[in-house]
């Protein structure tokens, strides 16, 4: 990888490689763009195949971060990082303590947060080098696990998008395929059940299928199948990548719209959905409810303001829909130009000019 090339290419700020010896800990933190404000995304721990995998996903998360944040009206910019190694096996809080030193060293250009393969315990262990990191335990009066935040936000993208693709908010009678039925898809599937929807759900894990099934009436496929079934709506809230040249064909559904990050393969498939008529929620604005409610740490962590600023997502998704149909560009074409716009207008208001104790004024004698 010519590492300069990709980050002219994609306009990187800064990348941080972190290495400390007696706790293991090798870590990449990117810095994609701090037009909005600090950087924030979450830290990932993951055993890639190579030293370039992690560089390359480090980069590719802390850009999505920067278009996640963006679109979902956070003044924050966009960052991440991966911590390389077994979350399974490799973790100890010595390593997170490292880490969070080196969070702090940046001096708040990078604020971090869980992501996979972490969790509140590691936020708790790098809380203890730098005041640089929510989603700590919810003992500590913080946002606590982000999933059932994330699953309300997900909920209500679900109904803009149903009344931009059928006319209706309402998703009673409507059939939801979800695939994945975990922390996030089963607060989601329960929001639905009581909406008085039907689900058809998935999971490679037989006991959370039965969970959704003994508890919401579900119906239960084979993972293959999800995507050929009789449904509504197609809810990716597993992996990503799932929407692809395999899958598109077989899918019934009119809407996607779920958790999973990353949900195109290539981003020519949104343009293939969107030529099909199946109205794509763009997976970064659907799920941001993650990131807003950790955001709100930040300012002094209220539950109820939180979960009033994830339900900002309805209108964010109404927005993208207004700017596809406008421009008649795809969804995901119009998400990146709603993210892109904000972080545009901020750059020009930046011609003004301020005083601060950086200004030559503030050498005056
Ligand atoms: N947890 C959060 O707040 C946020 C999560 N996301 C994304 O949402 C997705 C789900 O997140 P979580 O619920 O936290 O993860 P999770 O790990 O709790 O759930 C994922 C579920 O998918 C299942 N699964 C894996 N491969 C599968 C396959 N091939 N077919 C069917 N099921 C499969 C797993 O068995 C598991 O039950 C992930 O892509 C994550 O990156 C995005 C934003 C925030
Ligand atoms: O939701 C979080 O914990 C952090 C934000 C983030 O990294 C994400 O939304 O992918």
């Amino acid at each position: 990888m010519e590492i300069f090339h990709y980050l002219e290419k994609y306009d990187y700020e800064q990348v941080l490689f972190c290495q400390d010896k007696q706790s293991g800990l090798k870590a990449i933190i990117a810095i994609h763009d701090t037009t909005l404000g600090p950087a924030l995304g979450g830290t990932r721990m993951w055993e890639y195949q190579s030293e370039e995998d992690a560089v390359e996903d480090a980069l590719r998360l802390a850009r999505g971060m920067t278009y996640k944040n963006a679109a979902a009206g956070l003044d924050l910019g966009g960052g991440k990082t991966v911590i390389i190694g077994n979350p399974e096996k490799d973790k100890n809080p010595d390593m997170f303590r490292a880490f969070g030193r080196y969070v702090q060293s940046l001096n708040g250009r990078y604020i971090t947060a869980e992501d996979v393969g972490t969790n509140e315990t590691d936020m708790d262990n790098i809380a203890l080098e730098t005041e640089y990191v929510t989603g700590l335990s919810a003992y500590s009066g913080t946002a606590g696990n982000p999933s059932p935040i994330t699953a309300l936000g997900i909920f209500q993208g679900m109904k803009a998008t149903a009344k931009e693709a059928f006319g209706s908010e309402s998703l009673e009678g409507k059939t939801v395929a979800v695939q994945g039925i975990g922390s996030v898809a089963y607060s989601l599937c329960e929001m639905l059940h009581e909406d008085g929807a039907s689900l058809i759900v998935t999971d490679i894990n037989k006991e959370a299928v039965k969970r959704a099934q003994d508890n919401f009436n579900a119906k239960a496929v084979d993972p293959d199948d999800v995507y050929e079934v009789d449904c509504d709506i197609y809810a990716p809230c597993a992996l990503g990548a799932t929407i692809n040249d395999n899958t598109i064909p077989k899918l019934k559904a009119k809407v996607v719209a779920g958790s999973a990050n990353n949900q195109l393969h290539r981003r020519e498939h949104g343009d293939i959905l969107h030529e099909k008529g199946i109205l794509y929620a763009p997976d970064y604005v659907i799920n941001a409810g993650g990131v807003i409610n950790v955001a709100d740490e930040l300012v002094g962590y209220n539950r109820d303001r939180a979960l009033q600023n994830v339900q900002r997502i309805y209108k964010n998704l109404e927005q993208v829909f207004a700017i596809s149909n406008r421009d008649n560009i795809p969804t995901h074409i119009a998400a990146d130009r709603l993210a892109e716009e904000r972080i545009q207008a901020k750059l020009k208001s930046r011609n003004q000019f301020i005083t601060n104790e950086r200004s030559i004024l503030d050498r005056r004698q």
